[in-house]
Order: structure tokens, then C-alpha cells, then sequence
């Protein structure tokens, strides 16, 4: 069984943290039907909401989001937070806790890696969930019953991804799941009643799922308090209601923390005017497809910020170099100079990073650029005469030479053309799937690959204009 079905069986067998749930209309899929008034519990805990403002579903997302029934000009305050309303993990964050359900719970945290921080929160929020009268109920019994993450995927969806990067962060995060469901037994079993952090429930790899999906989309990494030598430490923090914003990369609001008190409150602001019916939207931060997907469990279209991963590999390049029609370059043997410069990129040496990048701000990315570069240039002279970051920047003139970029690019764009090949359809192939009516998740993995592939599209469009623009500019200087 794969790891995901496991996970995937374990939710639908038994739902140990979950109160029965069935949606009620106005709010589809919470943890609770007819869960309590989220903005009525923020109001009376000394927080603030724009009158006009109201949760609505939104048009964004599947879900809920926030939107204005009216203009609102800007720097406008949208949301006041008081400092006890977010929900984090500092004070089991030191070892100082004295009680000893939180030392139980700090230690389990402690196991968790640095990379998976949101499951530490998610042990806070499981814990809260799990207590009879949390304070912070109204809040949780509010936040969505599921989550479109992939480690909720069904094995098929998981490869339906075709992209072998995300493939193993989500292989990774189920196998962790379901080893701290071990860890977490384990550490549980002479405990007394009394010091068991989850209540009376049994935490399975399905609701440390929820619960980690939970804080990773809804999560803000924000100051905390102020540590004894003055130093705000970055913490990650669940916002009632604030976490009700949905994103954008032009977003009309913005978080604001008042970071010189010790009862810090959070704000969030208008950034610019808001008209009427707008939706209030935050950004989330400059992420790729593959966080949003295995964090937030949506995709962004035309990303700016995604990117492919490649790993720098000779046979690879020899590969693309040959279908270029490029000659003799030296890929898989590299004169000393050349192999400094490999070195000093750390695409060589002792531990290289031989993972590099296409699309994103950089297009392709400098190690990658420099490395073609020098492995195609013919004039040592030349090459050793410029310095890393000329030699790793698309933007500057050809350094090496038109003749070397020429090649640089047509090798690029070959590997461009067998980075597409390596995925088992075409775009158009997953566009007529998407036109048929595929599940949720599905259609999530479909439109992640389509936009990895779209990126690789945009780095060939980008590298070819500039490849055209280079044989013009050799014309004009023959001509000359
Ligand atoms: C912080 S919550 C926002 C409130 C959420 N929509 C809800 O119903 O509770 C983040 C989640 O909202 C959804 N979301 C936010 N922005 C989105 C967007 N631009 N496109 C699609 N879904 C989005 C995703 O499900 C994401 O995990």
C-alpha cells in the first residue's frame, strides 16, 4: 500500500479528532456544522473587523474569503487582532515549560525536522481541538474539515503529478506522517491520563495530516515577542479571521505588527483602495507551484515565481549539446580552468549542489548559465578574465562572445526540449482531460504539470527571442 493510501485509509476508517461532520450551508466543509460565530468570539475577545467587511464564499478559492461591501480607502485598518487571539507553539518553544502535558508535547515537538515546522504548531492545534472548552474553539471549530494537499492524494493523483521534485517532498511528508503516528504511540504508552495531550483520542497519520495542512495554509510566520536580548524571533502564528484572506501576488491588504510592545497586536491594513465586492487579498509570499501545492493545495497560473529543477548532469548535457548541433563542447572533460570554475559554481568539487533551475525571475539559473558558458568557450583567456557574477547574469552582453552564447542558448533550449519530453503527456493532452471532468485532485495534479510545463515553454520563448536577437545583432556587424 502506498503511503498516501495508508494515510488516505486511516482518514476514511476512523477520524479520531473529528467531530461528525456534514456541511451546513453557509459554511461547506468546517470541522463543525453550524460552527460558532467567528467574527461575533474576535469582536468580544477586544478585536476589530471593518463593518463593511464579511466572510463570504469567495470566488478565489473553493473555499471562504473575506470581501467588502463597500470602497475602503487606503491604509484603512481592515482587522485588529488583541495578542492572546493567535494561536502558536512559543511556549513549549523552551524546554522551561513547567506543565507537564506541554513538556510531553515539547518533546514530541523536538522530533519533529525543521523543514516540517508546521507540524509542530499542528501538535498545538491537534491538542486544542482535542480539549473540551479550548478557548480557542470558536476559531478551530471554523477551519476547513479537508485539505486539497497532496498527501491526501490518492496514489494515482500523486504520480498524475509527473514531476519527480514534488513527488518525493510528498512521499517524504507521508512517510513522516505515518512514522510519527508510530513516535507518537510509542511515546504515549505508560503515559497516565492525566498527561496525555490529546484528550481521551488516539492521534492517527490522518489527523497529524489535517493538522499540519491546517497550520501550512493558514500559518503566518510573524515576530513573536520579544526574546530577553531584544530580539524578535520569526514564529509561526494561526490569525483567526485574518487567516480568512485568500491570496495574491497583488494583493490589496497587507499584516502589520506592532512590535514594540510586549501584548502585540496584529493589523491588516489596506494597501491600496478596495472597491466594493472585493475580495480582501494578502500575499502569501513569492513561492513556487510546488509550496503552494504541497502547503496552501492550490496552484497558481502563470507563477512568476515557479520554476523546473534539473539536475546538472553531463550525460544530460552532452544530450542536449548533440541534438543543438554544438560541437565538441567539454562537457565530460573539463580542462583544469574550466574545472576551477565548475568548482567554484560547486557544480564540482567535494560536495557540489547539482541542483539547478529553469523559468522563475532568472530564467535560467547563473550556475547554469556560467557553467555553459565556460564549458563552450574556446578562449581560456577570455573566460578566466570575468568574474562569476558576469559570467552567471543573462541580463549583461554575450561575455564570452556571440559565437558562445549562441551555443549557450541552443543548448539551453534543447534541454528545454528534452525536459518536456521527460513528461509522459503534452500540454494539450492534459488540457482535453481537464475539459472532460476529472475529481478535485485530479484536476490539481493536472493543472500543476500543465504549469511546469508552461514554464519550460516560457524559458525556450524567452531564450529563442534572444537567440534571434543575438543573429541580428551579428548580421548588423557583419554588415558593419
Ligand atoms: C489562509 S486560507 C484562506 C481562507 C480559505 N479560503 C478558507 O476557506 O478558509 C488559505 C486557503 O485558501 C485557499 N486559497 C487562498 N488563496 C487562493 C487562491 N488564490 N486560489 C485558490 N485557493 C486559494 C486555499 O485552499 C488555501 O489553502
Amino acid at each position: 500500500m502506498s503511503t498516501s493510501k495508508a494515510i488516505m485509509s486511516s482518514l476514511t476508517h476512523m477520524r479520531p479528532l473529528t467531530c461528525a461532520a456534514s456541511a451546513s450551508s453557509s459554511y461547506p466543509s468546517r470541522l463543525v456544522p453550524y460552527a460558532p460565530d467567528l467574527i461575533k468570539w474576535v469582536t468580544k475577545e477586544g478585536g476589530f473587523l471593518h463593518p463593511a467587511v464579511k466572510i463570504a464564499h469567495s470566488h478565489h478559492s473553493n473555499g471562504l474569503g473575506l470581501v467588502t461591501n463597500q470602497q475602503i480607502p487606503t491604509g484603512t485598518d481592515l482587522i485588529i487582532l488583541p495578542h492572546h487571539l493567535p494561536l502558536s507553539f512559543r511556549s513549549f518553544d523552551s524546554d522551561q515549560s513547567q506543565d507537564s502535558v506541554d513538556s510531553v508535547l515539547a518533546q514530541l515537538a523536538h522530533r519533529i525536522p525543521e523543514e516540517l515546522w508546521a507540524m509542530k504548531l499542528g501538535l498545538k492545534l491537534l491538542q486544542e481541538r482535542a480539549k473540551v472548552g479550548s478557548f480557542w474553539w470558536p476559531y478551530i471549530s471554523n477551519l476547513p474539515e479537508t485539505y486539497s494537499v497532496p498527501i491526501f492524494f490518492p496514489g494515482e493523483d500523486i504520480k498524475n503529478l509527473q514531476y519527480a521534485p514534488l513527488l518525493h517532498q510528498v512521499n517524504k511528508r507521508c512517510r513522516f506522517l505515518l512514522d510519527f503516528e508510530q513516535e507518537i504511540k510509542r511515546a504515549l504508552v505508560n503515559l497516565t491520563p492525566d498527561k496525555y495531550p490529546f484528550g481521551d483520542q488516539e492521534v492517527h497519520a490522518s489527523s497529524l495530516g489535517w493538522a499540519m495542512a491546517a497550520v501550512s495554509s493558514r500559518a503566518f510566520r510573524l515576530y513573536g515577542n520579544k526574546c530577553p536580548d531584544g530580539v524578535h524571533i520569526e514564529v509561526p502564528m494561526m490569525l483567526p479571521l485574518i487567516d480568512m484572506c485568500n491570496h495574491s501576488f497583488s494583493p490589496n491588504a497587507r499584516i502589520v505588527q506592532e512590535r514594540d510592545t510586549d501584548n502585540m497586536k496584529m493589523q491588516v491594513v489596506a494597501e491600496r483602495e478596495i472597491k466594493e465586492d472585493d475580495p480582501l487579498l494578502l500575499n502569501y509570499g513569492c513561492l513556487s507551484n510546488d509550496f503552494f501545492l504541497l502547503d496552501y493545495g492550490f496552484v497558481v497560473d502563470s507563477n512568476p515565481y515557479d520554476h523546473i529543477e534539473l539536475k546538472y548532469d553531463i550525460a544530460l548535457l552532452d544530450a542536449a549539446s548533440m541534438a543543438a548541433g554544438v560541437s565538441s563542447p567539454n562537457f565530460s572533460a573539463p580542462v583544469p580552468w574550466q574545472e576551477l570554475i565548475l568548482s567554484q559554481l560547486n557544480l564540482a568539487g567535494e560536495a557540489p549542489d547539482l541542483k539547478v533551475t529553469l523559468g522563475g525571475h532568472e530564467i535560467v539559473e547563473g550556475r547554469l548559465l556560467a557553467a555553459l558558458r565556460v564549458l563552450l568557450a574556446n578562449n581560456m583567456e577570455t573566460a578566466q578574465n570575468y568574474d562569476l557574477n558576469t559570467l552567471k547574469s543573462l541580463s549583461a552582453e554575450p561575455p564570452l562572445g556571440v559565437a558562445n552564447e549562441k551555443a549557450v542558448f541552443r543548448t539551453l533550449v534543447a534541454l528545454c526540449v528534452i525536459a518536456l519530453e521527460h513528461f509522459p503527456t503534452k500540454i494539450m493532452d492534459d488540457e482535453s482531460l481537464l475539459k472532460q471532468g476529472v475529481s478535485g485532485s485530479t484536476e490539481l495534479a493536472i493543472q500543476f504539470r500543465i504549469q511546469k510545463k508552461s514554464v519550460i515553454v516560457d524559458v525556450m520563448r524567452s531564450l529563442s527571442r534572444k537567440l534571434k536577437l543575438l543573429s541580428s545583432k551579428e548580421t548588423v556587424t557583419d554588415e558593419g
